[in-house]
Formats: structure tokens, C-alpha cells, sequence
């Protein structure tokens, strides 16, 4: 492993923060807005500047979908890579039956968060671990093997509790297990999440229990069918935002507290913030830690482009002129807010086009089948608000287009939620593209914001940067 170009920071003292480097004044664009609500008829230029704008797009999508072959495998080979590792899976000493299910999933290779993280999760005694990786690098099958190892079969009460922050990536992780543990039939998985009605007192046999965090505080507490202090490992997914989010954070944290002293807790997200970092390395106990520079959190493989617009309607022009070429493989659309993210939808069905809408007012059951048809390609676009930003993970999304650029509830650039939100696409070696709507001078100036923070360039998608684009495409 490199650790020089991983800025990984596996010494248990590491916690300072790196700071930015070369925080370059990118220029965003020069603001020149143009096509208007009124436009009922486009004037001609603008009409070729779309059809090219399209044509481009096309191409981009399609080079994206068609050039991915090997692609992983050369990844897995650039040191540079997120997914680079020197190791085999058998070199991680991983259990027979689950190395048969890891080769089953297709996984020829850990990436690099799987190859450092897995051998500080199985070494004994149990470490604990806080652990960035970027969006769509593994992850998840890294704490799940961590898991499945970890269990013992012959007891059966729960010793793994994985909380994640909503009932899809919950359910989503679930799947992961059951696949990853497919030859270790011995080990069962339990959901504590809304909907799963349980009798008071009656003890759980499974080994793993994967929740959400006020259901599984239920089970601790009001309904006693998890003991807290049988659990070996103690996993927060999406750790930031449970970190960040009040209730979230009080649930977690009373949960925590009725763990046993020897239990390993593993902390994993793409993202933390600053204050974040502190919180946890406070309440986890002298952790490991695997760190990015912030300069490495954006993956390389997600180009990110913006687009000039007026208003909603504006946008939803722009949006209906690239439609044809999101559509060669999958898109997720998010807007800031419910409303907003309903009318997209409307619109759109009535110019014809089948969408999938998903959002925080409809009942967990139906947000599930919703993305169940989503993965399963029924429907090529999902709308859908920050419910969606974090985890889900559907490999043929190659688009994300921001309709509405993610804020804070305060109406500040939301960083994290940005970065949740372009990782969508580019899964783990993948190519993507993210498309930024802008429309106003605030929504520029937060767009910049994004640019700085990551020093990453967000090019602008129109004709004028044809050769540019093109050479990124390339
Ligand atoms: N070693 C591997 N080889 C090939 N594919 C892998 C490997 N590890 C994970 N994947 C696949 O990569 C995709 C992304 O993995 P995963 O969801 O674990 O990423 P993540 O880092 O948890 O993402 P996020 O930050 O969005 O939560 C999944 O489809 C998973 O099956």
C-alpha cells in the first residue's frame, strides 16, 4: 500500500484535520444567463445550442456506459486508485465461506479501504475504527465482512448491531450480508426497522441486527429484545450524519452507552466534517483511523458540469433538452425540497416520460419499492430529495443531476451532502457525470463554493466548452 498518495493516517494518534490545499479561485462561469419562461419559442441559435449541448451529452453518457469494461481492473492496478490494493482477499484471512461469497458477488480484489481496514477489524483484541473512504469504494462490504467474521454461529442472540441513518440503506446493507454470507447459513440476519412489528420480550436469535436508530433503541430498551452488552461489534454507517443529525445523534449515542467496554465500534462514512472528526474520536475510544485529504474525497471518474439557467421552468427546459441522452443509462434528479421534487415529476410525466418519485413523505414500504424498480431498471429516472443523497447504491446510474444545488437548513452550501449526492454515480470504478442546474447569482456564487472546497473543477455545459468537455470525456 502507498500511503503517501492515500494521506491515510493509520497511526491511532492521527486526528488533525488536513487542511486545503491550493484552495484555487476557480471561476464557475461568467454568469451570462440565458432562455427564459417566455421563450415559448426558441429562437434558433439557442435550438442548435441545445442540439448540441444534447449530441455532447450523448456522447459523454455513452463513453461513460460502453468504456467501463476494465476499467476496474485498471484502477485496481493504479496506485493512485481508491480501489488500488495489494492484496488478494485470501491475504486478509478472511473465513472460507466467506471468501466464497465474496468471489460470488464478482469481487476480484479488495480496494484500498478493504485491504486496510479489514485487517484493523478481525485483529484481536478488537480495535475500533473511524474510517473515510470515498463514495462507491467498498465500504459497506468492508464492515459486513468485518461482521460476518466476528460472529459466532453457535450462539444465537444478536452480537453485530449495524445502525444506518434511513430504512433503505438498512434494508440495502441487508442485502449485502445475505449475499456476502450466503455460504455461512449459520448466520442470521434480523431488520430493526418501522414496520417490523415485535412482541415485547421475546429474545432475538439472530446474530445480526441491522436498524435504523430509533427502532433499534426500541428494541434495547422499551422492548428488550436486544441485550447491549452481548454486542461485539457496533457498526454506524453514514457515521457523520448520525453524528450531525440531533435525533440521530441521541439515539446513537444512548445506544453506545449500554454497550459493553469491549465492544468494537466501527465508524464509516465518504464524509466528516471537522467537528464531526473531534465528536468522534471523543466518544470512540482510542481509535484507528483512515483519513482523506480533502482533495481526495471527489473521485476522479465523477465529472461534474453545470448548467445556466433562469428558473424552475428554465431548468426544467434544460432538463427536458438532455433527457434523451440521461436516459441511455440511469439518472437520479434532486431537488431541495418535496414540493419541488413532486412537480419535477409532474412535469415530466406529462411530457410523457416515465419516472420514479421518491420521497420522505411516502410510507417506508413504498419508498422501498420504489427503489427496488429503480435498481431493477424499470424506470430510468428516480426524483427524488436528500432522502436518496447518502449509500443507495444502483451501478448503471451513470447522471446525477443536481435540480436544485443541496443547502443546509439554513440555506448554506451543504459540502457533505453535495459529495452523498454526485456518488451516486461512479460505483466503484464507474464513470459518472453530475449536472448542476444553476440559476441565480446565490446559486453560482454556492456552486463556487462547492468548487473551492473540493478544488475540484465544475466545467459549464454548453457549446462554448465543446473541445474542453470532449477532452475530459476522452
Ligand atoms: N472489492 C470489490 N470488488 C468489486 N466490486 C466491489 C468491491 N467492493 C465493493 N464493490 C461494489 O462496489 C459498489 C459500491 O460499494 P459500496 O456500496 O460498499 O460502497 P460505499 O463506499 O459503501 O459507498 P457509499 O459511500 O455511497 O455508501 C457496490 O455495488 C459493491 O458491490
Amino acid at each position: 500500500m502507498s500511503t503517501d498518495s492515500w494521506a491515510l493516517a493509520v497511526d491511532k494518534q492521527e486526528s488533525t484535520p488536513k487542511s486545503i490545499k491550493n484552495s484555487r479561485n476557480l471561476e464557475a462561469g461568467d454568469a451570462a444567463l440565458h432562455g427564459t419562461n417566455d421563450d415559448v419559442d426558441q429562437p434558433e441559435e439557442e435550438e442548435k445550442e441545445d442540439k448540441a449541448t444534447q449530441s455532447l451529452l450523448n456522447k459523454l453518457i455513452r463513453s461513460n456506459v460502453v468504456n467501463n469494461t476494465n476499467q476496474v481492473e485498471v484502477l485496481q492496478r493504479d496506485p493512485n486508485s481508491p480501489l488500488y490494493s495489494v492484496k488478494t482477499f485470501e491475504e486478509l484471512r478472511l473465513k472460507p465461506q466467506l471468501l466464497k461469497g465474496v468471489y460470488e458477488m464478482g469481487f476480484n480484489r479488495p480496494s484500498k479501504i478493504q485491504e486496510n481496514a479489514l485487517p484493523m477489524m478481525l485483529a484481536e483484541p478488537p480495535q475500533n475504527l473511524i474510517a473515510q473512504s470515498q463514495s462507491g469504494t467498498g465500504k459497506t462490504a468492508a464492515f459486513v465482512l468485518a461482521m460476518l467474521s466476528h460472529v459466532d454461529p453457535g450462539l444465537k442472540w444478536p452480537q453485530c448491531l449495524c445502525i444506518s441513518p434511513t430504512y433503505e440503506l438498512a434494508l440495502q446493507t441487508g442485502k449485502v450480508i445475505a449475499q456476502m454470507g450466503k455460504f455461512y447459513p449459520e448466520v442470521k440476519l434480523a431488520y430493526a426497522v418501522r414496520g417490523h412489528k415485535m412482541e415485547r420480550g421475546v429474545k432475538i436469535k439472530e446474530q445480526i441486527v441491522i436498524g435504523t436508530p430509533g427502532t433499534v433503541l426500541d428494541w434495547c430498551v422499551k422492548l428488550k429484545l436486544i441485550d447491549p452488552k452481548k454486542i461485539k461489534v457496533f457498526v454506524l454507517d453514514e457515521a457523520d450524519v448520525m453524528i450531525a443529525t440531533q435525533g440521530h445523534q441521541d439515539q446513537s449515542i444512548r445506544i453506545q452507552r449500554m454497550l459493553s467496554k469491549g465492544c468494537q465500534m466501527l465508524l464509516f462514512s465518504a464524509t466528516f466534517e471537522d467537528s464531526v472528526w473531534k465528536f468522534a474520536e471523543r466518544v470512540v475510544p482510542d481509535p484507528n483511523i483512515i483519513k482523506l485529504k480533502r482533495e481526495e474525497e471527489t473521485l476522479d471518474t465523477i465529472k461534474q458540469y453545470y448548467v445556466l439557467c433562469n428558473c424552475k421552468e428554465d431548468k426544467f427546459s434544460a432538463l427536458c433538452n438532455i433527457y434523451g441522452a440521461i436516459t441511455i443509462a440511469q439518472a437520479m434528479i434532486f431537488c431541495h425540497t418535496r414540493k419541488m421534487a413532486n412537480w419535477l415529476s409532474a412535469q415530466l410525466s406529462k411530457e410523457g416520460h416515465q419516472v420514479a418519485l421518491l420521497s420522505g413523505e411516502m410510507v417506508v414500504e413504498q419508498r422501498a419499492a420504489v427503489i427496488e424498480r429503480f435498481r431493477d431498471g424499470k424506470e430510468k429516472v428516480l426524483i427524488t430529495t436528500n432522502v436518496c443523497a447518502r449509500g443507495i447504491d444502483v451501478e448503471q446510474v451513470s447522471v446525477v443531476i443536481n435540480f436544485d444545488l443541496p443547502l443546509d437548513k439554513d440555506g448554506n452550501p451543504d459540502n457533505e451532502t453535495y459529495l452523498h449526492r454526485i456518488g451516486r454515480t461512479g460505483r466503484f470504478g464507474k464513470r459518472g457525470l453530475a449536472v448542476n442546474m444553476v440559476d441565480s447569482q446565490r446559486s453560482m456564487d454556492i456552486l463556487k463554493t462547492y468548487e473551492r472546497h473540493f478544488n475540484k473543477k465544475i466545467m459549464r455545459l454548453d457549446t462554448d466548452d465543446l473541445d474542453e468537455i470532449e477532452k475530459i470525456a476522452n
